[in-house]
């Protein structure tokens, strides 16, 4: 190792640095929570613009989120920064997997099914679209069972078909093996699909779920431009890979080609995107997709941001739990050890277990309530902040309850995804007022006749109603005049 590398990632632990280093050939970091993944991506990077004279356009590197993209950009140029060294990083093939397939899908639009300045669809223009449309997949032959009967309206079959497109363009299935399936109904949606893919060219748009699809075609189908892509990214990286699903690993393969500088770095442990199609086998798997001892592993175990009781408590959680079905595991056996260093000398960690399933919910969240009044009263809770609740779903309704006892009793709880945002009155009442001020709005909502939805039912019910019955109160008067 030159003084140079030494300098490079002067901070980083042996893990990290042998994740640093391993630039050649396919790579799986395991980062468990807290490890230093981010660090370790940056330090890579970097590492591979300044000692492998790799240049920014060579790197294509995937984040699960807009967010987490912006802020690996800011990250590098400042250490590039620090380092003294001038690059422009918007060369860099660096985003989600969406952003990257459409400009791929841009810069080499010619040679896609799409023309000049396309039109990218939303969900809601996808819908929309449909909705225009449906008499042309009404007449498919078997299509009620991919759209529901007509008794449904145009809205609702729109609806049901644009699951299915979807479904088929994120799992990339080929509708010609839909088409041959023993099923009716999946035959049907291989016909329902071919028109849309034929609307869709017809009208010169894509939507969300196609980016992807067509970027996978373009790759399959123009071996010059796969040829001209791997010439050009050399280095591949994926953050997040346990989130990824089936249609992006096929992508990843093909643009890595033979040289496989394929980095992916994620956590078993931290799946969270199932219901998106996302598949921790690709995680999981990833070592055997490369000949026996091909592929790097490194797993960072040295998690820099909890106290060592919480650590020690996720472990023996884990370990607790059933990873395998007898003939396949689920997990890559791991132990997450804390930093060195001290540490505030007080619980961190505390599991609480009940028996009582009488009356549960009552007695759980008077429990819950009083626990949090001790911790106030002690002073060891300065802030209602300092106190965080996980959930499976904070729309379980014995959640939302729990939710609704604290805020009875004085406590606040934010909880935006639990929809309890719109059942605030406040938020109800300012909703109701700006109906009131604009009244044309229930007739500007439908753009055509017979369209409703459902969440008309609850400006009308919830919020306009309820304004105007305060409206009207005595005390209100005033207002009016
Ligand atoms: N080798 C190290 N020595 C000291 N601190 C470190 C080291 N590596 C990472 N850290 C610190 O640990 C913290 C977490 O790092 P980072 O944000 O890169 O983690 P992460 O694994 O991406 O986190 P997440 O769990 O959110 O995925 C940061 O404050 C970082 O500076």
């Amino acid at each position: 190792m030159t003084a140079s590398t030494v300098t490079l990632q002067s901070k980083a632990n042996p893990q990290q640095l042998e994740a640093i280093l391993a630039t050649d050939g396919p790579v799986l970091i395991i980062a468990g929570p807290g490890s230093g993944k981010t660090f370790t991506l940056v330090e890579r990077i970097v590492y591979l613009i300044t000692h492998k004279g790799v240049a920014p356009e060579s790197l294509l590197v995937v984040t699960f989120t807009d967010k987490a993209a912006r802020e690996l950009t800011t990250r590098i140029s400042n250490r590039l920064a620090e380092l003294g060294i001038q690059f422009n990083l918007n060369e860099m093939y660096l985003g989600t997997f969406h952003s990257i397939c459409l400009r791929l899908l841009e810069d080499y639009r010619e040679f896609t099914r799409l023309k000049r300045s396309f039109t990218l669809f939303d969900q809601f223009d996808q819908q929309y679209f449909l909705y225009q449309r449906i008499k042309d997949f009404r007449e498919l032959p078997d299509a009620q069972l991919v759209i529901g009967g007509d008794q449904l309206g145009r809205w609702a079959q729109s609806e049901n078909l644009l699951k299915w497109l979807n479904k088929v363009s994120e799992e990339a299935i080929d509708p010609a093996t839909l088409a041959a399936a023993p099923e009716v109904e999946i035959r049907a949606l291989a016909a329902c699909f071919n028109k849309y893919q034929d609307l869709l060219h017809e009208n010169n748009s894509l939507d969300f779920s196609g980016i992807q699809y067509e970027a996978l075609r373009l790759l399959e189908m123009c071996p010059d431009v796969l040829a001209q892509l791997r010439e050009k990214l050399t280095y591949l990286m994926v953050d997040e890979y346990q989130d990824t699903n089936t249609i992006q690993e096929r992508i990843l393969l093909l643009l890595a080609g033979d040289k496989r500088n394929l980095c992916v770095v994620g956590d078993d442990d931290q799946g969270l995107y199932r219901f998106r199609g996302a598949t921790i086998r690709n995680i999981l798997e990833f070592p055997a997709l490369f000949d026996e001892g091909q592929c790097k592993r490194v797993t960072l175990s040295v998690n820099y941001r909890s106290h060592p009781d919480i650590i020690r408590f996720y472990n023996e959680w884990m370990r607790e739990q059933t990873w395998d079905d007898g003939s396949r595991s689920f997990r890559f056996a791991k132990q997450i050890l804390p930093r060195e260093g001290d540490f505030p000398d007080m619980p961190t960690a505390l599991r609480l277990t009940a028996t009582d399933n009488k009356d549960e919910t009552t007695n759980w969240h008077a429990e819950v309530l009083a626990f949090l009044k001790v911790l106030n009263a002690s002073g060891k809770l300065t802030d209602w902040n300092q106190v965080a609740f996980l959930f499976r779903s904070v729309k379980n309704e014995k959640v939302v309850k729990l939710a609704r006892f604290l805020e009875a009793e004085g406590v606040p709880v934010f909880s935006p995804r639990s929809n309890m945002f719109f059942e605030r009155e406040e938020i109800r009442l300012m909703i109701g007022a700006l109906i009131f001020l604009f009244p044309q709005f229930p007739k500007v909502r439908a753009w055509a006749e017979g369209v409703t939805l459902p969440i008309w039912d609850y400006y009308d019910q919830q919020c306009f109603t309820a304004f105007t019955t305060e409206l009207r109160k005595p005390e209100n008067k005033p207002l009016l005049d």
